[in-house]
């Protein structure tokens, strides 16, 4: 250990020199680079030290470049008044999928620093992340970020975090988290702005949960914020809301990348603890951790459980991989709490899983976590979200895949999950995002003017309609100057049908979907129309068509032809022959055969490529 940690680690730590807050951004404004630059400046790790962003420690994460699950850092830094200050930088996720763990990452902080682009302004999530740091009392201290921009405009910026979220700008630090200009500005006022914490170290333990992981040497480690008491080795903890015992086997805290053991974490810290507990599933982000003899007498607030919002089939490619798949799926969720899954069978694709997310960017990473870590080939459903559905006996189902729909009589009616959106967007695209929203059958709500160019449009979305591609769609109709951020607000009566889809007359379970009665006719039509595209052509003619119960309503044919692939060999370079039978029987192992027609991996996501735009 170092030497300077080892004094930190012996000197009293005196709660009024500790500063734990957040960065808070919309996407790609610079919250990583900043993290980094404060980290390069307080000494932690020269530049040559770092690698690209040490925060984004996954890998997934750098090659994504966003931010997916908190990582907090411990640093130490000098101020002008001459006095070393301890900060704890936690690491808050940026994307709408993780909002819960936005929110307990904000709790575990006293204040936030807001980053705004100075060329983009406030955008939809600057919004939303501003408004969740207000609730929880967080102080928030604006920055104004990426100055050396051509495009830069830091005045308008600061006029807009005056008029649009009516707090105090004017002294906020211009900097370029890039180059690190004025970044020091930034480290000053974190001293000066940012308040202690508070709490009692004689108290009750008291500690919020914001994270943890599995580790396979150390087993869960708890990430905490503790509010009030202390806690050291051999401490027994329980979890108030999981309920879970047992003894701490180790605290500390977060050093770049790795983890420092100390003696004891006291109020006002922000630390981990490990405990022999064998599953992240015990320790809940949002928990409290207390004294299992002497308990604290309420847990702290705001705790609930993260539910899965969308849930799509995954199968092996190999029908012999399915129990390398369930042995994946149990590692991962080991350390992902949110992901759930149960068996599943479809005659099409055979034994696989049904698994559960908490949105789309949440159901891509698990996807390329399973290819690339444990090397399985998936063929993968098109996403559904749950549906309600009310049987005619009074008995409500909860429906997360389309084909276990019951029959038409046995249902009295339908309800869909409904979110609440807000869309930042320049007013000259006002018009093109409104007949985006009222295509995907919005509600509109309202509209606020930010300034003279800019608007927020507020509507109720049904969730199926946006989860697919609606981000994809908002950018392309507004040339990307809309932002968007949602959450959920609860579930509708809406008018739903099954969308059925037979291939060579056969019907393939994992194809169904469920549409709005509206739009069945149009979506059937073009599920049809693009699986024709996927579908290569057999020896025979293929039928594929879409039916709602027994009713037919959409068709198109695969015309027949003998599809050789060595037919643009000329000449006779054998090698070169072997290649392309090894590439097909490559891509044929992504495809299943259904009766005596195979069906490419990628037809399995066509429902998710119907709206053109
Ligand atoms: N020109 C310029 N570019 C910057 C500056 N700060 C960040 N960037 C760039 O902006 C992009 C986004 O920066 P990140 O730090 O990854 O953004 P982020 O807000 O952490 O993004 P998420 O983690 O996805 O929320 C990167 O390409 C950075 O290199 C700056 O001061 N000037």
């Amino acid at each position: 250990m170092p030497l300077e940690q080892e004094e930190i680690l012996l000197a009293a730590i005196d709660q009024n020199k500790i500063r734990n807050f957040c960065i808070i951004a919309h996407i790609d404004h610079g919250k990583s680079t900043l993290a980094d630059r404060i980290i390069e400046m307080t000494g932690l790790l020269t530049s040559r030290e770092m690698q690209a962003q040490v925060l984004d420690n996954m890998d997934l994460e750098r090659e994504r470049g966003i931010t997916i699950k908190a990582q907090t850092v411990r640093i130490v830094y000098k101020a002008k008044d001459g006095e070393e200050y301890i900060f704890n930088l936690i690491d808050t996720p940026g994307h709408v999928d993780f909002n819960y763990e936005v929110s307990r990452s904000l709790a575990a902080c006293d204040g936030a620093i807001l980053v705004v682009d100075a060329a983009q302004g406030i955008e939809a999530q600057t919004l939303a992340n501003v408004y969740l740091a207000l609730d929880h009392d967080l102080d928030v201290m604006p920055v104004i970020n990426k100055i050396d921009l051509p495009s830069a405009d830091p005045e308008r910026v600061i006029n807009e975090i005056e008029d649009v979220i009516g707090i105090e700008a004017q002294d906020a630090p211009q900097i370029s988290a890039k180059t690190g200009l004025n970044v020091d500005q930034v480290l000053e006022q974190i001293v000066t702005k940012i308040p202690a914490p508070k709490g009692d170290s004689k108290a009750p333990l008291q500690a919020l949960i914001f994270d943890s992981v599995y580790d396979s040497y150390k087993g869960v480690i708890i990430f905490c914020r503790i509010k009030e008491g202390s806690v050291r080795r051999g401490t027994p903890i329980r979890m108030m809301a999981t309920g879970a015992e047992a003894d701490v086997v180790e605290v500390g805290y977060f050093g770049p990348g790795q983890f420092i053991p100390c003696d004891e974490l006291s109020a006002g810290m922000v630390g981990y603890i490990t405990a022999s507990l064998k599953n992240v599933k015990d320790t809940r982000v949002g928990d409290t951790v207390t004294n299992a003899l002497f308990p604290c007498a309420e847990p702290l607030p705001g705790y609930k459980k993260v539910n899965p919002m969308v849930y799509c089939g995954m199968y092996p490619a190999d029908g012999a991989k399915y129990p390398d798949l369930r042995d994946a799926l149990e590692k991962l969720q080991l350390n992902d709490a949110a992901l759930q899954f149960e068996p599943e069978t479809s005659l099409a694709l055979g034994f696989g899983f049904r698994c559960g997310f908490l949105g789309l960017l949440h159901l891509e990473i698990i996807q390329e976590r399973l290819e690339r870590e444990y090397n399985l080939d998936l063929v993968t459903t098109a996403p559904s979200v749950i549906y309600k559905v009310h049987k005619t006996n009074g008995e409500v189902i909860d429906l997360t895949n389309p084909s276990n729909l019951p029959d038409a009589s046995e249902i009295e009616y339908m309800e869909e999950p409904i979110v609440g959106a807000e869309i930042m967007v320049t007013t000259e695209y006002i018009g093109s995002i409104m007949q985006l929203c009222e295509e995907r059958r919005g509600n509109y709500l309202g509209m606020e003017y930010m300034e003279e160019t800019r608007a927020l449009l507020k509507y109720e979305l049904p969730l199926n309609e946006i989860i697919y591609d609606f981000f994809d769609a908002l950018k392309s109709r507004s040339r990307g100057y809309a932002s968007f951020d949602y959450e959920m607000k609860g579930y509708q009566r809406s008018e739903l049908v099954k969308l059925d889809i037979l291939v060579n007359r056969e019907e393939v379970d994992a194809l169904s979907f469920i549409v709005h009665a509206e739009t069945a006719y149009e979506r059937g039509r073009k599920m049809c129309e693009k699986l024709k595209e996927e579908i290569p052509r057999q020896l025979f003619e293929i039928p594929i068509q879409a039916a709602i119960g027994s009713k037919i309503i959409a068709r198109e044919t695969v015309k027949a032809m003998r599809k050789d692939v060595l037919a643009k060999c000329y000449g006779g370079d054998i090698s070169r022959k072997k290649k392309l039978l090894e590439k097909q029987k490559e891509g044929k192992k992504r495809m299943r055969q259904v009766g005596n027609v195979e069906i490419p991996q990628k037809a399995f996501m066509s429902v998710l490529k119907l709206d053109d735009n």
